[in-house]
């Protein structure tokens, strides 16, 4: 393939680099936050990515994906890395990419927001010290990848990320999470694609309801931050997990379920993991028995699906970066 004049003029990394980033796994919406909140849980997915000037591409996967993912460029992580290389003016000749995988694709727990993260860190790494950028450019780019800033805002900088969007310029703040909140998470045995949920919901909503949701999401981050007996009502949303039911509906029936029995449960992020948020560890041993009860009962859809339920914690430190050689 004839290489284009942008291209051309890209300098080449170095090769012999070696950088490994961890990035937690992300929880995204929180009930009424669609598209703005983000919470950083306690799984890790790591990442080594090594240039070499032989031109290869090679991998090393492991986990979740490892059979599935492609083994070339247009695997997301090399793809990603080339994307932030050319927007700082290099290219790389060789790269050799090792992942551990731990975050589950396709359930809403931000796997390929924690692999862009992962992906544009790693790129920052690898361009002299001096062109370096900092963690907002990160943010910018890993948003316009992945569309909205709600999973890579709290996977970059850790805990409760409140993102928005100005204009073309993501922004996000983050707040400190009240040390009594325990996420739990049950992921299902199926998959659901973020395109396929998006594509679920409407163009427009009542107005009503999004006052309602407005309503809600101020309360949340206050549930989240201050006060965790408010997360039930926090977690009211009005905007998305009704219109994206139909996709889920072994989820939805486990949410009714926690909700009806006075735990806040909601969709994470597009879905179809279950997050519960506990405001203590007595009600997360409440939490984890609900949904064990749940799983197991035949006469809800509940008793067809297979169910990981994983008591994690807030991170708060976000993604971390090894250079290990230059
Ligand atoms: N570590 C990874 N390495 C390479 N590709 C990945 C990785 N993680 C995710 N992906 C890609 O992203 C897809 C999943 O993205 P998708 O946005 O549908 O779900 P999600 O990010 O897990 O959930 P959500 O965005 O709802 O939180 C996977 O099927 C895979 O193609
Ligand atoms: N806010 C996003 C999160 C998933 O990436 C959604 O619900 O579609």
């Amino acid at each position: 393939m004839q290489s284009t004049a942008r291209e051309s003029s890209l300098r080449t990394v170095e090769a012999g680099q070696r950088v490994t980033v961890r990035v937690p796994a992300t929880s995204a919406n929180l009930g009424p936050g669609y598209d703005s909140l983000g919470l950083a849980l306690s799984l890790y997915d790591t990442v080594r990515v090594e240039t070499a000037d032989d031109g290869e591409l090679a991998f090393e996967l492991s986990g979740e994906g490892a059979d599935t993912l492609p083994r070339d460029a247009t695997h997301l992580v090399v793809r990603t890395v080339d994307a932030a290389l050319a927007r700082l003016g290099y290219r790389r000749e060789g790269l050799r990419i090792t992942a551990e995988n731990v975050s589950p694709h396709g359930r809403g727990l931000g796997s390929s927001a924690s692999a862009t993260v992962a992906a544009v860190l790693a790129a920052t790494e690898l361009v002299p010290l001096n062109e370096r950028p900092g963690r907002e450019w990160v943010l910018q780019l890993c948003s316009e990848i992945e569309g909205h800033p709600d999973n890579v805002a709290p996977a970059i900088f850790g805990s409760l990320a409140l993102s928005w969007q100005d204009g073309d310029a993501f922004r996000t703040a983050i707040a400190r999470v009240h040390p009594d909140v325990v996420p739990i998470v049950a992921v299902p045995d199926y998959e659901l694609s973020t395109e396929l949920a998006r594509s679920l919901l409407p163009s427009s909503v009542p107005h009503q309801a999004a006052a309602a949701n407005a309503g809600r999401a101020a309360l949340l981050v206050h549930a989240l931050t201050k006060d965790p007996s408010l997360l039930v009502p926090g977690t009211e949303d009005y905007l998305h997990q009704s219109y994206r039911a139909s996709a889920m509906r072994p989820s939805a029936e486990l949410i009714q379920r926690l909700r009806a029995e006075g735990h806040a449960a909601v969709v994470s992020g597009a879905g179809p993991t279950v997050l519960a948020l506990a405001g203590g560890e007595a009600e997360a041993d409440e939490v984890q028995a609900a949904v064990e009860r749940f799983a197991l009962g035949s006469e809800t859809r509940g008793g067809e699906t297979r169910w990981r339920v994983m008591r994690l914690a807030v991170d708060s430190e976000g993604a971390r970066v090894e250079v290990h050689s230059r």
